[in-house]
């Protein structure tokens, strides 16, 4: 009965109070189902007290992707550079590795994380690494242990040691059954790729540890996201990247979804500064653990259109990817971002045309703006 009463604080959210101001017991411990080295009974009482005026030591994993280095960048210039450690299975390149912390760490090994987690006094995590939509699809099993065990050690380790927890989730965490256009941040969630059911998994855990654990868990479910210096890692809108390249290479490009396909999109910087809003947001702002962010929705036609305004020879042609293409008629057209805006004052600086010329001129492509009659 005692138990039964108590979950239903936890699913009316009438725990959460409690929970914050005594983190020790939301539920009573033995109740928990997760496996054996998870969640010690004596989780977050490992942490030493942090004062809130001292800089978080963050630890960023999967950090040498598309997303990474750059959100590394940020938050150095934020809160100095040694305390900001990037990690990753891969080797750094030399100009990475030379520009502040970086250690190896594979997050399919609990303990190793743990030690990174103790010897750095890490207090935020951003949780990056994970196979994209496309090479998620091409190797399942891998995707799975990545995406879903890896998610489970970065969860148990961050509410053993009560750390800030960031994960992104995705538009791919939608599906054909969700409204596409636009997508609300609560909806029908039925994604078709483990990709997407990886994510949407990342979202419900997420938010159960925050209830049952008090683990400060945010998450942001990103658009597909547009960079300059750092290549995409093998999803669905990788297109909307690789055009930039083409245009400033040779001035043409071959698309692998159909001149039509709308998808949500938004570039890195945005992206960024994002998720370093919602990790300072006072914990009292979110009324949510996830949340839709956007900025601009186009097909792969009107971003060759916006392109050719500065570069008016510029040529797109088509050869569809069938397993891209029927993501993409999956995923959400437009997101609706209104809570993000409304909780947390979320604002996105960059719409279609300032994103083609500043990706331009990045490339060195010197553009001039077609004169309208
Ligand atoms: N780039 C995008 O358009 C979007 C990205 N996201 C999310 O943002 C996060 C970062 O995305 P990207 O940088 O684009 O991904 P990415 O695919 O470019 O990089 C992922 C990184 O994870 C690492 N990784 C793989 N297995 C690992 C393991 N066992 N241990 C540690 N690291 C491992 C890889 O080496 C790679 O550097 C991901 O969680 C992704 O789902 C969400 C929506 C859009
Ligand atoms: C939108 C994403 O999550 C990613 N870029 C992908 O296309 O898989």
């Amino acid at each position: 009965m005692l138990f039964l009463g108590m979950l239903k604080q936890v699913v009316n959210g009438t725990a959460q109070s409690k929970a914050s101001s005594c983190r020790k017991l939301v539920l009573p411990l033995q109740f928990l189902g997760t496996s054996q080295h998870r969640i010690p009974a004596d989780a977050n009482f490992h942490s030493t007290s942090i004062s809130e005026a001292e800089p978080p030591r963050v630890l960023i994993t999967g950090g040498l992707g598309q997303l990474g280095v750059g959100l590394a960048n940020l938050l150095r210039k934020r809160f100095g550079k040694d305390n900001v450690i990037l990690s990753d299975i891969r080797k750094p390149p030399a100009h990475v590795f030379h520009s502040g912390p970086f250690v190896y760490a594979n997050i399919l090994d609990y303990k190793s994380l743990r030690e990174i987690v103790v010897n750095h006094r890490i207090s935020w995590l951003f949780h990056y690494s994970a196979l994209l939509s496309a090479v998620g699809e091409a190797n399942v099993s891998l995707a799975r242990d990545v995406n879903i065990t890896g998610l489970h050690n970065v969860l148990d380790v961050a509410a053993e040691y009560n750390v800030r927890l960031f994960v992104p989730s995705t538009i791919g965490a939608f599906g054909p059954t969700s409204p596409r256009n636009p997508a609300p941040d609560l909806c029908i969630q039925r994604p078709r790729t483990i990709y997407g059911v990886s994510k949407v998994h990342t979202e419900l855990m997420g938010e159960y540890y925050y209830y049952r654990y008090g683990l400060d868990f945010r998450c942001l479910r990103y658009p597909g996201i547009i960079s300059a210096d750092s290549q995409p890692g093998g999803g669905t809108t990788d297109y909307a990247v690789q055009i930039f390249h083409a245009a400033a290479k040779n001035g043409t490009f071959e698309c692998n979804l159909e001149a039509g396909t709308r998808l949500p999109m938004m570039y890195i910087s945005d992206c960024l500064r994002a998720t370093l809003e919602v990790m300072e947001a006072p914990a009292e702002r979110l009324s949510m653990r996830t949340y839709n962010i956007s900025a601009m929705s186009f097909t792969p036609e009107e971003l060759a259109q916006a392109l050719r305004k500065h570069a008016p020879d510029f040529q797109i042609t088509y050869c569809v990817d069938p397993l891209r293409q029927a993501i993409a008629e999956s995923w959400p057209m437009i997101l609706d971002d209104s809570n993000a805006r409304k909780d947390w004052g979320w604002k996105h600086d960059f719409d279609l045309p300032e994103l083609v010329a500043t990706m331009l001129n990045f490339h060195g492509v010197s553009t001039r703006v077609a004169q309208v009659n």
